[in-house]
């Protein structure tokens, strides 16, 4: 499956929310898109799920627009933050009917994942906790096994033990059967170890999309003397700066070389890595 993005534009009346952005999706990985709240993520997912159309530019899956296509539909779910109110089945029921629209679907792992989650009594969707909702989600988007598989924030209301317990069946899953599994999510800290591409999209624009090892490889923090934190680090791109006392510790980001590290050595400096969360947080944050 490819996703293609070209010059794509999203606008609500006059406000734009996505500016000509450009990007490709290629391979069966998981990809965790990172984003400030109404940085535009969930306005680009409901354009790939096919929810919305692009106001220009073009948004293709495998070289067609998704929106009112029923072939592209089939092979893309979008999970998000569903109100199911007036839902009166409960989940075993709804699952039982996926099948007739989603190729894909697999109805014993299905089930399965209902007994995992503890979701298979009779009580209505609409009268489940806002958890075991959002577990339903988890549910429908594992078992759909659609070749394009996005949850969009799903997991917010869910426990930490069931959270876990997604993460474990997204791993277990997808190395049975990979497919292109799209994260959208704030719980950057506890998820990152789940990407295995990283795109990161800012007030509309695509600020990066890069393998999350290299991302996580090019930001180091620095730790040290004033003056020699400021010899290590000049010309070199910070990120972040904080003092205290005589103790300068900076983040920078960009290739670190090894005679880089040798420097910092000589220096008397301590060099560390920095969590994709940091990087985030700094790579996103507003200017004074
Ligand atoms: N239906 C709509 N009509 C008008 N403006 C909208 C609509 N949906 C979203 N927006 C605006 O578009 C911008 C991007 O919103 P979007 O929901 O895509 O961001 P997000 O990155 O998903 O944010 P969050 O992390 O807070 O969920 C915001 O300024 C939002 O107010």
């Amino acid at each position: 499956m490819n996703i293609k993005a070209t010059n794509l534009h999203l606008a609500y009346g006059s406000d734009a929310v996505l500016h000509d952005i450009n990007f490709e999706i290629n391979e069966p990985k998981i990809y965790g898109l990172l984003g400030r709240n109404g940085a535009g993520k969930t306005s680009l997912l409901s354009i790939i799920g096919s929810f919305r159309e692009a106001t220009s530019g073009q948004l293709h899956i495998n070289g067609e627009e998704p929106f009112e296509n029923a072939r592209i539909m089939q092979e893309v779910i979008l999970m998000y933050d569903k109100d199911f109110t007036g839902e009166t089945d409960p989940p075993s029921n709804i699952i039982e009917h996926i099948k007739r629209y989603r190729p894909h679907f697999d109805l014993e792992y299905a089930m399965e994942l209902l007994k995992k989650f503890k979701l298979e009594g009779k009580k209505p969707v609409a009268k489940l906790s806002k958890g075991k909702q959002s577990a339903f989600n988890v549910v429908v988007g594992l078992a759909s096994r659609s070749p394009i598989t996005i949850f969009d924030e799903v997991y917010l209301g869910m426990d930490a033990p069931a959270r876990d317990l997604f993460y474990k069946e997204l791993l277990k899953d997808q190395e049975l059967h990979p497919r292109i599994i799209i994260l959208s999510t704030h719980l950057v800290s506890e998820m990152d170890y789940l990407f295995d591409e990283v795109i990161i999209i800012n007030e509309g624009k695509i600020l990066l999309q890069e393998p999350y090892d290299d991302i996580v490889s090019r930001g180091v923090t620095v730790v040290g003397s004033k003056q020699s934190v400021d010899t290590f680090a000049a010309g070199k791109e910070i990120l972040n700066e904080e003092q205290l006392g005589d103790t300068r510790s900076v983040t920078i980001y960009g290739e670190t070389s090894e005679a880089d590290r040798l420097s910092a050595l000589e220096l008397g400096l301590t060099i560390g890595p920095v969590s994709l969360q940091d990087l985030f947080i700094q790579l996103t944050k507003e200017e004074d």
